[in-house]
């Protein structure tokens, strides 16, 4: 019996795109309700969201045989870190802020068992063999892993191509807020030299054959980086949907103006 199938993965390499949701709220509960809408994806923030690895475990529990594939984004590409989120049974990762092939390749290394990495062998404590009921789970992990990397500043830019051409880098995502703020543009990621910059990466990312990702909380930003070619691509986030929806009901029904929802303090 085989490591579980990445059906992600699969669907980047057959060029089906993927469209998914960023889930934030630290709760199991609440990705389990995200997982009911039908996402492809659902990014486990654990860079800004309040997510520390029994809370990404409890998380992955949840969306257990539900469509949408989980992807854990660590705060850093650290190898101890993945090292344990690879046991607990996380099979895709968002690497944010990747800047440098050698971290790239560090990063690949950190996901494959020796010899092609260096990852410790443990998983029979985890998730990730089903608490030792996958037999063959050693000889077949690596194939499973699907390693995204995100690329968000000018230095990123400048090494995409090397870092797009390490083999077992899947994908490239693009990190618009974070790269709009590096390239001076900071809480503008639509800004004209910005979504250039955007276009570029896409294109040289798809010349070396991998996947194009970005997300953005704009509908209509999201069919123009779809239009870019992006391959998966979140298009909201569980926090920022749920503090809207609130916001709105109160609103409407006092017949109050949307500014009347910005309640200081309180926090
Ligand atoms: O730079 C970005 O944009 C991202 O990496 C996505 C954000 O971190 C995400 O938290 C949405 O704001």
């Amino acid at each position: 019996m085989p490591a579980p199938k990445n059906h992600f993965k699969a669907a980047l390499r057959e060029g089906r795109f993927q469209l998914g949701m960023w889930v934030a709220l630290g709760s199991a509960y609440a990705a389990e309700i995200a997982a009911g809408s039908g996402y492809d994806w659902l990014l486990i923030d654990g860079e800004h969201g309040p997510n520390d690895v029994p809370l990404i475990g409890a998380q992955l529990g949840a969306l257990r045989g539900s469509v949408s594939h989980p992807i854990v984004r660590p705060p850093m590409g650290e190898a101890w870190l993945l090292k344990q989120l690879l046991d607990l049974g996380a099979q895709t990762f968002l690497i944010p802020m990747v800047e440098t092939v050698e971290q790239a390749r560090a990063l690949v290394r950190a996901v494959r068992y020796p010899p092609a990495g260096i990852r410790g062998v443990g998983a029979a404590l985890g998730r990730a063999t089903n608490f030792n009921r996958i037999p063959d789970y050693l000889e077949t992990a690596d194939d499973e892993i699907c390693l995204l990397l995100q690329i968000e500043s000018r230095a990123g830019l400048a090494a995409l191509d090397e870092i797009a051409a390490v083999e077992g880098v899947d994908g490239i995502f693009i990190g618009p807020s974070d790269l709009a703020a590096d390239m001076g543009y900071l809480g503008r990621p639509s800004a004209g030299p910005v979504r250039e910059a955007i276009s570029d990466a896409f294109a040289r990312t798809h010349a070396h054959g991998k996947a194009r990702g970005i997300m953005t909380l704009a509908l209509d930003q999201a069919h123009e980086y779809r239009a870019m070619g992006a391959d998966f691509m979140a298009i909201g986030t569980d926090v920022t949907s749920l503090s809207a929806a609130l916001d709105g009901l109160r609103r409407d029904f006092l017949g109050e103006a949307p500014s009347s929802n910005k309640r200081g303090g309180g926090y």
